[in-house]
């Protein structure tokens, strides 16, 4: 039986399927691996709860560098970056190398991660860098007001709304703004997500990730995120990378450079650390939980076919300590 293991993995509950394609016997088509996507994702008919991605790790043949992670949205989509899922990929390959700092080749760029003091008891924490960052309209596939490169705390003409919106590449594509307690938790963020992800609307006609952010306080942001190619998720990690940059950028008062600042979201809290210069690379360290919370083994051919009745699975205890962190976290 041509068999695979699944592991279910999740960053602040973005929650992921991962599969490591070299302990298979064949290599998959593109084809294959977008079906697989889809059918173990969807969150009605899939593998158990489904999930919000598939990230699939190979070998790469870059120097010093572990391993290859690919990131498929649970709409079949590829993105070129996921800060969540990097940092579950890198937990991966440290513990089936025994390292535990090196980097992984995601589509643009080698990205050193890191494993990190656990941010609690069992709960396992690494670090992802996260890069390369650009505000050019031509790398977020944005087309802006006639003539300009860039869209940084400005109003869109066709969203017909007072929001200023950031426009950040890390190097998938985010568009932020900062609201107050009362639409972040509304359902604006929605009716966004789905008018700027469908094919006829013309500033980002390839989809963008769409984020709210609250100011909290010093260093303390909240961020709530609906994805490309997924919709509402509980974390983002690319977008609470490009949200924790940009509120360097754009409020410095309260949030500082090359400081700790606490990302707190629907599923919970991670650590960034941006780090902002005039003359070098933007980047931004993502520290948080790489959660491993169950193993599948099924049959790649009932994956394929979106029949999920033959499936071993193994639960690990991960979860329990991960909701035992989320309770010790400050009401916001
Ligand atoms: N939906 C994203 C990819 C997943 C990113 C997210 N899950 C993360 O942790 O960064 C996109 O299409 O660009």
């Amino acid at each position: 039986m041509n068999g695979v293991q699944l592991i279910k993995v999740h960053g602040s509950e973005n929650d992921f399927y991962m599969l490591d394609v070299t302990t298979l016997d064949h290599q998959l088509s593109e084809s294959e691996i977008k079906q697989i996507a889809i059918n173990i994702c969807n969150r009605k008919a899939g593998l158990i709860d489904g999930a919000d991605g598939l990230l699939l790790i190979d070998k790469s043949d870059h120097i010093n560098v572990l391993g290859k992670m690919r990131v498929i949205n649970a709409d079949g989509s590829e993105a070129s970056m996921c800060g969540n899922g990097l940092r579950c990929v890198a937990r991966y390959l440290a513990e089936k190398n025994q390292q535990q700092s090196f980097k992984i080749e995601t589509m643009q760029a080698d990205l050193p991660v890191a494993k990190m003091p656990s941010l609690s008891k069992g709960v396992e924490t690494y670090q992802a860098h996260i890069s390369p960052v650009s505000f050019s309209a031509n790398d977020l596939g944005m087309r802006v007001n006639a003539g300009e490169d860039t869209l940084i705390n400005q109003t869109i003409a066709e969203l017909n709304t007072k929001l200023k919106f950031t426009a950040i590449a890390v190097p998938n594509p985010h568009l932020i703004s900062f609201v107050d307690e009362t639409t972040i938790s509304g359902d604006y963020l929605g009716e966004l997500g789905h008018y700027l992800n469908n094919k006829t609307n013309s500033v980002f006609p390839d989809g963008v990730n769409v984020s709210f952010v609250r100011i909290l306080g010093k260093n303390q942001i909240f961020v709530r995120t609906f994805e490309r190619g997924v919709g509402y998720t509980d974390a983002c990690g690319t977008a609470m990378s490009a949200s924790s940059l940009v509120s360097v950028l754009l409020h410095n008062d309260l949030i500082e450079n090359n400081a700790k600042i606490s990302v707190c979201n629907p599923g919970g809290m991670v650590n960034t650390v941006v780090h902002h210069s005039d003359n070098s690379e933007d980047y931004i360290d993502l520290i948080g939980n790489a959660t491993f919370m169950r193993t599948i083994d099924i049959s790649l051919d009932e994956t394929l076919a979106g029949n999920f009745t033959n499936i071993d699975i193994n639960e690990t205890k991960e979860q329990a300590s991960y909701k035992a962190f989320i309770k010790t976290l400050p009401k916001v």
